[in-house]
C-alpha cells in the first residue's frame, strides 16, 4: 500500500520516511534531492549547508544531489546535467517490514528535450531502517533513439572535522585529479582531506569505509563504476555563496558516479545503480 504524506522541509514539499525503529530521512521534491538521514538512535549523517538555496532553478547545496545525464561540465548540457534543479513527483511511499522507504520519478518534458532530444524516466528509491540506508538510481529510456548518458549520486557526508577524517578503500585506484589536472594511481590505502580535493576515481572497489573519530561509516556502491571524491577546502569554499567559509571542514562528497565510460541505453531498456551505508 502506497501512502505518500507530503511534508515542507525549508518551505519545500518534501517526502519523510520514518522506519518502525526510528530511522528517518527526508527527500525534496525539488531535485528527487535526500536533504537528511538519521539512522536509529543516531545522529545526521548527511551534510546540509545553512544557506542552501532551494526552489526553481536552484540546485541544493548539501544532501545527495542527483546527477544525469552529464556530470559536472564534461559535455554541453548544463553543468551535472537536468534533474537537479528540476520538480520530481513522488511515486511511492511505504513501510514494508523494518524498513520505509520512497520513490520519487522525474519525467522528461518539454524543457527538457529542448537541451537533450531524449524519452527517459528517472526513478530515486529511497529506503531507510536501523542504521542502513540505501539510495537508488533507475534510468529508463522511454523514447525511440538509444542514448549514452553520465551518473551520480553526488552524496555530501557530514563529518565533525574533514582534517580528521579519513577514506578507505581506494587504494590502487586510478584517479584523475581535476584541481592538478593530472591522473595517478592511489598508493595508500587512506585517502586523508588536508585541504581541497577533486578526483575521480576509476573502477573504484565496492566497498569504502569514512572513518572519523568514534565514527565508522560503510559505503557500498553497485553498478556504479567510479567514485568521485570532493571537498572545495578554504578557498573553494570561500567562493561558494551557498557555503558558510569554515563548512568545508564538516563536509565530504563520497560520490556513487559513472564518470569515465558513458552507459547506453537501448530503448525500451533500463539501467539501475545503488549506493548504500551503514553507520
Ligand atoms: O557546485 P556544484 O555544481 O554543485 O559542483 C560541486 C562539485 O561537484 C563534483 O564533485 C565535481 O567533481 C566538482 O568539480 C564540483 O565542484
Amino acid at each position: 500500500m502506497s501512502d505518500i504524506r507530503l511534508t515542507e522541509f525549508r518551505g519545500q514539499p518534501a517526502v519523510r520516511l520514518r522506519a518502525p525503529d526510528g530511522a528517518q530521512a527526508t527527500v525534496l521534491l525539488h531535485g528527487g534531492h535526500l536533504v537528511s538521514w538519521m539512522p536509529a538512535g543516531g545522529e545526521e549523517q548527511l551534510y546540509l549547508s545553512p544557506t542552501a538555496r532551494y526552489g526553481v532553478g536552484a540546485s541544493v547545496r548539501g544532501g545527495v544531489p542527483v546527477i544525469f545525464p552529464q556530470f559536472n561540465e564534461r559535455g554541453p548540457l548544463p553543468r551535472h546535467g537536468l534533474v537537479r534543479t528540476r520538480s520530481w513527483t513522488p511515486v511511492q511511499s511505504v513501510v514494508r517490514g523494518e524498513h520505509a522507504i520512497a520513490t520519487l520519478r522525474f519525467t522528461d518534458d518539454m524543457a527538457t528535450r529542448t537541451h537533450w532530444p531524449h524519452g527517459f524516466t528517472a526513478e530515486l528509491t529511497v529506503s531507510v531502517a536501523g542504521r542502513d540506508l540505501d539510495i537508488e538510481l533507475c534510468i529508463t529510456n522511454t523514447g525511440e533513439t538509444p542514448f549514452d548518458f553520465h551518473a551520480a549520486l553526488h552524496t555530501y557526508l557530514r563529518c565533525q572535522n574533514v582534517e580528521k577524517a579519513q577514506l578507505e578503500g581506494l587504494q590502487g585506484c586510478h584517479y584523475e585529479d581535476a584541481l592538478l589536472g593530472v591522473e595517478g594511481d592511489q598508493w595508500g590505502d587512506v585517502t586523508a582531506v588536508i585541504g581541497a580535493i577533486d578526483r575521480v576515481y576509476h573502477q573504484a572497489p565496492r566497498q569504502l569505509i569514512l572513518r572519523e573519530l568514534g565514527r565508522k561509516l560503510l559505503i557500498s556502491l553497485s553498478d556504479f563504476e567510479d567514485v568521485v571524491v570532493w571537498n572545495p577546502g578554504p578557498e573553494g569554499a570561500s567562493k561558494l555563496t551557498d557555503l558558510p567559509a569554515e563548512d568545508w571542514r564538516h563536509m565530504l562528497c563520497v560520490e556513487a558516479a559513472c564518470v569515465r565510460e558513458p552507459i547506453t541505453l537501448v530503448p525500451g531498456d533500463e539501467w539501475a545503480g545503488r549506493q548504500s551505508f551503514t553507520c
